[in-house]
């Protein structure tokens, strides 16, 4: 049997006249992050929402930990799904925002996980604000604090940092990274930028004219010469090279 903790088996999602994905078969391991990318209307925010149970497949099945979640209610899968525009409940504090999955799942010591997930974020002096009193890069990180303090079983992330400012949105990539190996999670990450996604991701899977490549690796994907990768070292060695003979 397959030790795979997430595993798409041969998904096909059409819209309209438009097969958006075809035979989409992928495997992720407990613990991994999946940076996924391809080009605008590939089909990455379809087949996240389709894990997350949002959007529903024409054919294929997906498994967690070896069980069905394609015939589960969203609720039930214990997935997060975190897109681009970190939705705060608007009426809530940053403190209260992040304790609210855990007092639906009638957590214990709340006060004290929220404020350690608070400090996790940097944000140990914030928890009393409003949403509209914080700035994007703080509001997105309580977004992700929310969406971690319960400890999904699969996070979903759709271009979360697509908004930030380059410098916060490296933070927010060192910060990802450090939460997601606390905590053991296991994570998709859609991105447009190449390098966000070496950066993020264990390992990187592309979806071109609707099917999906899991490379084996993250040097398998250095080495496809699609990948872009060698695109963008020639493109920094020609601007060395000419600054080198002004
Ligand atoms: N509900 C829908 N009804 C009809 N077509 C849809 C629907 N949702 C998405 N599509 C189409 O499916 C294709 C894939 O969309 P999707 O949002 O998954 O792409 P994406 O790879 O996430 O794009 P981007 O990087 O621009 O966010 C697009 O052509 C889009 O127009």
């Amino acid at each position: 049997m397959s030790q795979a903790f997430l595993r798409i088996h041969q998904l096909d999602k059409q819209f309209g006249q438009d097969q958006i994905l075809k035979g989409i078969n992928l495997e992720l391991t407990k613990g991994q992050t999946l940076s996924l990318i391809g080009a605008s209307g590939s089909g990455k925010t379809t087949l996240l929402k389709i894990v997350a149970g949002l959007e529903s497949a024409d054919q294929g099945k997906i498994y967690l930990r070896e069980n069905r979640i394609d015939v589960l209610a969203p609720q039930q899968r214990k997935i997060i799904y975190l897109y681009q525009d970190a939705l705060l409940f608007p009426h809530l504090s940053a403190f209260d925002n992040i304790a609210f999955g855990l007092k639906l799942q009638k957590a214990k010591h709340i006060p004290a996980q929220v404020n350690a997930m608070l400090e996790k974020l940097g944000m140990q002096d914030q928890g009393h604000k409003m949403p509209d009193q914080l700035s994007g890069g703080q509001k997105q990180r309580i977004a992700f604090g929310r969406a971690l303090v319960i400890k999904p079983q699969l996070l979903l992330l759709d271009e979360p940092f697509g908004a930030l400012d380059p410098e916060i949105r490296s933070h927010m990539q060192k910060l990802f990274k450090n939460l997601v190996s606390s905590q053991n999670l296991t994570a998709i990450f859609v991105t447009h930028d190449l390098k966000e996604a070496i950066i993020i991701g264990d390992n990187i899977a592309k979806i071109e004219q609707g099917n999906l490549i899991q490379y084996d690796s993250k040097s398998a994907f250095y080495q496809d010469e699609k990948s872009g990768v060698e695109d963008e070292i020639l493109f920094w060695k020609h601007l060395k090279n000419e600054t080198n003979e002004d």
